[in-house]
C-alpha cells in the first residue's frame, strides 16, 4: 500500500516538474535523456536480465529508429508518426532476421554476434550517402501531437515519459503471464520448459524483437529531440553503455532500467563537471574515474542497485514483499480425450543409446497400457533416466522406435512430444527457484492456453490467465501443496520440490506420466500420500512410468516391472515374479547398500530391500 503511495507521489512529481518555471532547463534535458536511455535499457532488462541473452548491439536499433525518421521527415517530408510506424516495421524485420540467426549461438558467441552486427549497422549509417554519411542528417522537424508542437524539451518530456511508463507497464504485464513465465524460464530452465511444450528459440526471438522495438522508439524520440542525427550515438560505445546501465540498475528488475540509466547519466555528468575543478586540469580523466566508480558499485551491488533500494524500502516501511491474491475461481481447462482403459499407450521397441564407447541403453523393449503403473528399476547407472530421456525426446535415439498412442515419438522434439500428452518429472529437480510454486506449476500448463505476447502485454488475457492459475492451484491442492502457492519454489524442501514437479506435470494434462524418482527425499507419510495420488491417477486411466529406488514404494504400487542392469533388460513381469527372479536378486544383492532405500518408519523397507 505504502509502495503504491510512493509510486503515485513520484508520478505526480514527475508530471509537475516541467510545469514549474523554477525547474531548471538542464533538469528537464537530463530527465529526457534518462527517459530515452531507460527505454533501451528496459529492453535489455527483458533480454539480458530476465532472458539471459547478452546484447551489446541495442544502440544499432536506436539508430534504425532515429535514421528512419530523420530521412523520411527531411527527404520525403512525411509525418514523424508515419516514420515511427515505418521505423518499427523496419526494426521488426531487421531484429527478426538478426535474432533468428544470432540467437542460435550460445555461450560467448552470442555477445560476439551482437558486437558484429552493431558494428556493421554503425558503418552502414556512416557510409550511406543518402543518410549523410558521418555528418548525418540535420534540420529534423519537431513532433506534433494533436496540433501541439513538441519542439521544447518541456513538452517532449511528457511524450518520452508517458511512452516509457506505458512500456514498463506492458513489460510488467508480459512477465506476469503465460508467455512471461516461458521467458523467465529461458535463463536457467530452457530444457525443462521445452519438455512442457515451450518453444524456447521462438521466445528468444520474441524478447529480442521486443527489446529492439523499444530501442527504435527511443531512437525516434531522440532524433526529434536533437533535431539531427549522426552515427556516433548508435555505435558500439553506446551499446556497451546501455548494457552497463542495465547491469548497474539491476538487470532483472523493470524499475532497475530507470535506476541504472539515471545513475549512470547523472554520475557521468557530475564527474565531467567536478573533475576538472578538483584536479585543476582539462585532461580527460572522466572515463577512468567513471570506470573505477562502476567497478566499486558492482563490487558492492552485484545484482545492481534496484534490489538494494527495494530491501532498504522494505526495512523502512516494514513491508514483507508483495503477496499475490489467491487465484480467482475460473472454469476448468478442457481436458484431452483419454484412451480406453487397458488400451496400448506406449510401445518401446529395441531402443538403444550409445555415449561414445558406453552402451547406456541396450535394445530395451516394453509396453505400457492405459490405467497401468509400470516400474523401471535397476541399480545406479543401469540406464533408467537415459531411457526416460529417450522416450521424452530429450536425447536422440541411437536405434529402436518409440510409439505413443500409435504415433512415432523418436523423431520428434521434446516440446512436440509434450504436445501429444507426455508429462514428466526430472531426476534432478528442475524448477525455477525464484518463481512462486503456483507459477512453476502454471508453466506446466503452457500448452493448454494460447495467450500471446501482445494480449499479455496489454493485459487482455485475464480470463485465460485465471484459468491457467486456477488449474495450477487445483493440481497443487491435489498433491498436497495447497498451502504453498505463493512460496518461492526454491524455499521448499527437496521432497516438496519433487511433489511440485508432479503437480507441474499433471497441469499439462498428460495421458502418460513419467516420474523419475518421485519418492526420493520424502518422509514415510509423504510417500504414502504420494502413493495415494498415483493410485487415484491410475484409477482415472492415467498411464504412469516410474523410476524409483524405494522398493517398498515400487512393489506396493506398480502393476508391472522392468528391471535394467548395465543398460540391458534383466527381467520383466509382475512385482511378485520379479522379486523372486534370481538374476534380479543377484544384481541387487551386489549393490544392496547403495541401491536400496530404507523408510524412516521402523519396519518400513528393511524387508523390502531384501525382497527385490
Ligand atoms: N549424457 C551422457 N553422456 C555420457 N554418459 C552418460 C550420459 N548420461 C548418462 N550416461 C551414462 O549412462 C549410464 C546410465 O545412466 P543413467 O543416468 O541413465 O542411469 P540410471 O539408471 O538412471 O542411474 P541412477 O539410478 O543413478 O539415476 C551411466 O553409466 C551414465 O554415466
Amino acid at each position: 500500500m505504502r509502495s503504491r503511495l510512493v509510486l503515485y507521489v513520484a508520478l505526480v512529481v514527475l508530471a509537475l516538474l516541467p510545469l514549474l518555471q523554477a525547474t531548471p532547463e538542464f533538469w528537464i534535458t537530463q530527465l529526457n535523456y534518462i527517459g530515452l536511455a531507460s527505454m533501451v535499457v528496459l529492453g535489455l532488462v527483458l533480454l539480458t536480465g530476465v532472458g539471459g541473452l547478452t546484447s551489446f548491439g541495442q544502440a544499432a536499433f536506436v539508430g534504425i529508429g532515429a535514421y528512419t525518421t530523420a530521412w523520411m521527415t527531411t527527404a520525403l517530408g512525411t509525418s514523424p508518426w508515419l516514420a515511427l510506424v515505418v521505423g518499427l516495421i523496419l526494426t521488426f524485420v531487421v531484429a527478426y532476421v538478426l535474432g533468428a540467426i544470432t540467437l542460435r549461438l550460445s555461450g560467448h558467441f552470442l555477445p560476439l554476434g551482437t558486437l558484429a552486427w552493431c558494428l556493421a549497422l554503425y558503418y552502414l549509417f556512416g557510409n550511406l550517402e543518402f543518410l549523410g554519411q558521418y555528418d548525418g542528417i540535420s534540420g529534423i522537424a519537431p513532433i506534433h501531437f494533436f496540433g501541439l508542437s513538441l519542439e521544447h524539451g518541456r513538452h517532449l518530456y511528457y511524450l518520452i515519459w508517458v511512452i516509457l511508463l506505458l512500456s514498463m507497464w506492458a513489460t510488467h504485464n508480459l512477465l506476469d503471464s503465460r508467455p512471461g513465465r516461458a521467458i523467465r524460464a529461458l535463463r536457467s530452465g530452457g530444457g525443462m520448459a521445452e519438455s512442457f511444450g515451450v518453444h524456447m528459440l521462438a521466445y528468444k526471438v520474441v524478447i529480442f524483437v521486443y527489446a529492439a522495438l523499444l530501442a527504435c522508439v527511443s531512437g525516434w524520440l531522440y532524433a526529434h529531440m536533437q533535431r539531427a542525427v549522426s552515427p556516433s550515438p548508435f555505435g558500439l560505445k553506446y551499446g556497451i553503455e546501455y548494457l552497463f546501465m542495465a547491469v548497474v540498475g539491476g538487470a532483472g528488475s523493470i524499475w532497475g532500467a530507470i535506476a541504472g540509466s539515471g545513475l549512470i547519466l547523472i554520475l557521468k555528468d557530475q564527474i565531467q563537471n567536478v573533475l576538472p575543478q578538483v584536479l585543476h586540469t582539462t585532461a580527460n580523466f572522466e572515463l577512468i574515474v567513471f570506470g573505477v566508480l562502476m567497478i566499486w558499485v558492482l563490487q558492492y551491488a552485484r545484482n545492481g542497485v534496484w534490489p538494494i533500494v527495494v530491501s532498504w524500502w522494505q526495512a523502512l516501511a516494514g513491508a514483507r514483499g508483495r503477496r499475490s491474491p489467491p487465484p480467482p475461481e475460473a472454469p476448468l481447462l478442457p481436458q484431452r480425450p483419454r484412451p480406453e482403459k487397458g488400451s496400448l499407450v506406449l510401445e518401446v521397441e529395441g531402443i538403444r543409446k550409445v555415449f561414445g564407447g558406453l552402451v547406456a541403453v541396450n535394445d530395451i523393449s516394453f509396453t505400457l497400457r492405459a490405467g497401468e503403473i509400470m516400474g523401471l528399476i535397476g541399480p545406479n547407472g543401469a540406464g533408467k533416466s537415459t531411457t526416460f530421456n529417450l522416450i521424452t525426446g530429450v536425447l536422440p535415439l541411437t536405434g529402436g522406435t518409440v510409439n505413443f498412442l500409435g504415433r512415432r515419438l523418436d523423431q520428434l522434439r521434446s516440446r512436440e512430444i509434450a504436445r501429444l500428452g507426455v508429462g514428466r518429472t526430472f531426476q534432478h529437480v528442475q524448477l525455477l527457484p525464484t518463481m512462486t510454486v503456483l507459477e512453476n506449476v502454471a508453466l506446466g500448463a503452457h500448452l493448454r492456453s494460447n495467450i500471446g505476447v501482445l494480449s499479455a502485454a496489454l493485459h487482455l488475457e485475464r480470463r485465460g490467465e485465471a484459468e491457467l492459475l486456477h488449474e495450477a492451484a487445483r493440481q497443487l491442492q491435489r498433491v498436497g501443496l495447497g498451502d504453498y502457492l505463493y512460496e518461492q519454489a526454491g524455499n521448499l524442501a527437496l521432497g516438496q520440490q519433487r511433489i511440485l514437479e508432479i503437480a507441474r506435470a499433471l497441469a499439462a494434462d498428460p495421458v502418460l506420466l513419467l516420474l523419475d524418482e518421485p519418492a526420493a527425499g520424502l518422509r514415510y507419510k509423504e510417500k504414502q500420500e504420494l502413493a495415494q495420488v498415483l493410485d487415484q491417477l491410475r484409477a482415472e486411466g492415467m498411464s504412469i512410468l516410474l523410476v524409483e529406488h524405494d522398493m517398498d514404494f515400487v512393489m506396493s504400487l506398480t502393476d508391472h516391472l522392468v528391471v535394467m542392469d548395465f543398460g540391458t533388460k534383466l527381467a520383466e513381469g509382475l512385482p511378485a515374479e520379479v522379486q523372486s527372479n534370481p538374476a534380479v536378486l543377484e544384481a541387487y544383492l551386489g549393490g544392496i547398500d547403495e541401491d536400496m532405500e530404507f523408510d524412516d518408519e521402523p519396519g518400513g523397507t528393511a524387508a523390502a530391500g531384501a525382497t527385490a
